[in-house]
């Protein structure tokens, strides 16, 4: 029999190889729909460096476990999810896993394998507690992945974000010495900037805990929650190299949570000295500004501007577009005051010729998210309107703040052509009515690219709920569609909206394309749709595309006759 506590300051340890990647780093950036979410008491102001905040979790543990004891066989078990143990397999030979490859996507593996497993171990053995791990969450409404959410027996414990290993070398040298001013805008440099993101991760989700990990190097930070001066607290980097500290921290926080033990405090100080070195600063362009997805308003061809107005930050480039033309959109709420409102300035799309609709033109060009709808893989679809406007719109905001993310401006780009596409087929009279709902433009700007849409009343949940007549109107829709020679590429239930006149559109043509389909016949891909109602056209497919398969889930052209 040992004592819990005193094992696993001995023993919790883990052989993280060094990393192996360059030092270039990059950090994902702030993104300002996100940032008037926060709520005031969660909404940190500064963010402080506390020497003592993983100890106060250490001790917060040693509480916790008091007395408790291990058996022989749980300590065997526990010491085989440990340094050394954990690198050598039951025959004494060495896992290659522990010993080479030290990339980030390795250390992810081994994070899991390792420090998870151990710690679902260790709460089990300490109250037969079960510890869920959820990958890759984003918040109600917000778009900021964080790697792993824990939480024990229904309880939220902490959050985990694995940083590539550049950005925490980078990291490591230029963490504030004291703390910093939080100015939630873009442009700060690289340690601000990971703090604050991690405020906003904490904030959003109103939890407490945020373990940033990288290999062997961690940062804790603590979300202080205040009526009057919420802030961030963390850590100075700890290396879990031949300490047990990391995890014991770990352990703590998400103990401290479950068992409903207060750690001990951070208090506010309003004397407290904050770093200046690291203000926030005009970088010049963001790195996203660097991403090129071949469009003329990518990279640094258009203008960019950045406007927070809690600190009237404007930067206007280039002007080569006029003020009418531009878009500013909040997720601020309307009836915030005006110096707390974050306004993200958008310019259109180079090959944007729809106009925004009448209403838009009474005010300032002002959009008001208003209430969010939905997600999707592309972006965050939400309810908006115009400033001094009772009518609603959707609009559909594609967050592009890091280099990963012009994919995605890529799909709103290639969606946006298709409703131009679309608009221009009914505008001509080709289409005499619209198949999708009616488009206003597309803009981007400050870490975003939008979508103006009018805004639907829901969309389907499965081809079942359908009645025959408007499994016939959505079939003509689809057929339409594909007359025009555009294939939707994602014909799916969810992506079929009823608008709110009582019809039927299509929607999120971010799959879309044109099609070399010959021929004008509809044809099977709409088999579910036409099946029931018109078996004479069942597997009458007269065409081949993608829209074919990808809505039958199988393959047709087999049963197709050309
Ligand atoms: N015009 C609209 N009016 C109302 N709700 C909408 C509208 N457009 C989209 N939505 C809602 O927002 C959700 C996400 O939109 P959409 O499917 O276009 O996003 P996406 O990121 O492209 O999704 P996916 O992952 O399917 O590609 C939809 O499922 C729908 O509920």
């Amino acid at each position: 029999m040992s004592n819990l506590h005193d094992f696993l300051v001995e023993h919790a340890m883990f052989p993280f190889p060094q990393p192996n990647e360059g030092t270039s780093a990059d950090a994902t950036d702030i993104s300002l729909v996100e940032v008037p979410l926060l709520e005031r008491e969660w909404k940190a102001n500064h963010v402080v460096r506390d020497h003592t905040l993983v100890q106060k979790l250490c001790s917060t543990l040693e509480n916790i476990l008091g007395d408790t004891t291990l058996g022989a066989d749980a300590e065997n078990d526990l010491l085989s999810r440990f340094s050394p143990k954990i690198q050598f397999n039951r025959h004494g030979q060495e896992k290659p896993d522990w010993t080479g490859n030290a990339s980030e996507s390795h250390s992810w593996v081994l994070f899991a394998k390792g420090v998870l497993e151990a710690l679902g171990d260790c709460l089990c053995e300490y109250g037969g507690y079960n510890l869920l791990t959820e990958t890759e969450q984003v918040a109600f409404r917000g778009s900021s992945r964080i790697d792993y959410v824990l939480s024990v027996d229904g309880k939220d414990g902490g959050l985990l974000q694995v940083k590539s290993p550049s950005v925490m070398n980078n990291v490591r040298g230029l963490l504030p010495q004291n703390g910093i001013e939080l100015t939630w805008a873009r442009g700060q440099t690289l340690a601000p900037k990971v703090l604050t993101k991690a405020a906003l991760i904490l904030g959003l989700r109103q939890m407490e805990w945020l373990f940033i990990t990288c290999h062997n190097y961690w940062v804790v930070c603590r979300l202080v929650r205040d009526d009057h001066h919420p802030f961030l607290a963390y850590s100075p980097m700890i290396s879990i190299d031949h300490s047990s500290v990391p995890f014991r921290a770990l352990l703590g926080a998400i103990m401290s949570v479950v068992r409903n033990v207060p750690v001990e405090p951070n208090e506010f100080n309003p004397n407290m000295e904050l770093d200046t070195l690291f203000e926030q600063q005009d970088e010049g362009p963001s790195p996203t500004d660097d991403i090129d997805d071949g469009s003329p308003n990518s990279a640094s061809s258009g203008e960019e501007i950045a406007n927070d107005s809690s600190n009237t930050r404007n930067t206007h480039r280039t002007g080569h577009r006029t003020a009418e033309s531009r878009l500013m959109i909040t997720s601020s709420s309307q009836h915030s005051p005006e110096f707390s409102q974050v306004w993200i300035h958008l310019r259109p799309f180079s090959n944007n010729t729809l106009p925004l609709p009448q209403c838009a033109k009474i005010g300032n060009r002002r959009l008001w998210l208003t209430c969010f709808v939905g997600s999707g893989s592309t972006g965050n679809v939400w309810k908006c309107r115009f400033d001094g406007s009772g009518d609603f719109f959707a609009v559909k905001v594609v967050e592009v703040l890091r280099p990963a993310d012009a994919d995605k401006r890529q799909r709103l780009r290639d969606e946006f052509n298709i409703y131009l596409a679309l608009e221009q087929a009914y505008q001509s009279r080709q289409l005499h009515h619209r198949i999708a709902p009616r488009c206003y433009g597309a803009f981007e700007g400050n870490g975003v690219a939008v979508l103006v849409l009018d805004l639907c009343d829901g969309v389907l949940n499965e081809w079942g709920a359908l009645s025959d007549s408007e499994r016939s109107q959505v079939y003509k829709l689809a057929r339409d569609l594909h007359r025009l020679g555009i294939s939707h590429g994602d014909l799916e239930p969810q992506n079929i909206a009823r608008t709110r006149e009582g019809g039927f559109c299509l929607i999120d043509f971010s799959e879309g394309g044109r099609h070399t389909c010959k021929g004008s016949k509809v044809h099977g891909h709409f088999t579910h749709l036409i099946d029931i109602r018109q078996p004479h056209l069942k597997n009458r497919c007269v065409m081949n595309c993608e829209d074919c398969e990808a809505a039958c889930g199988t393959k047709v052209r087999p049963r197709c006759r050309h």
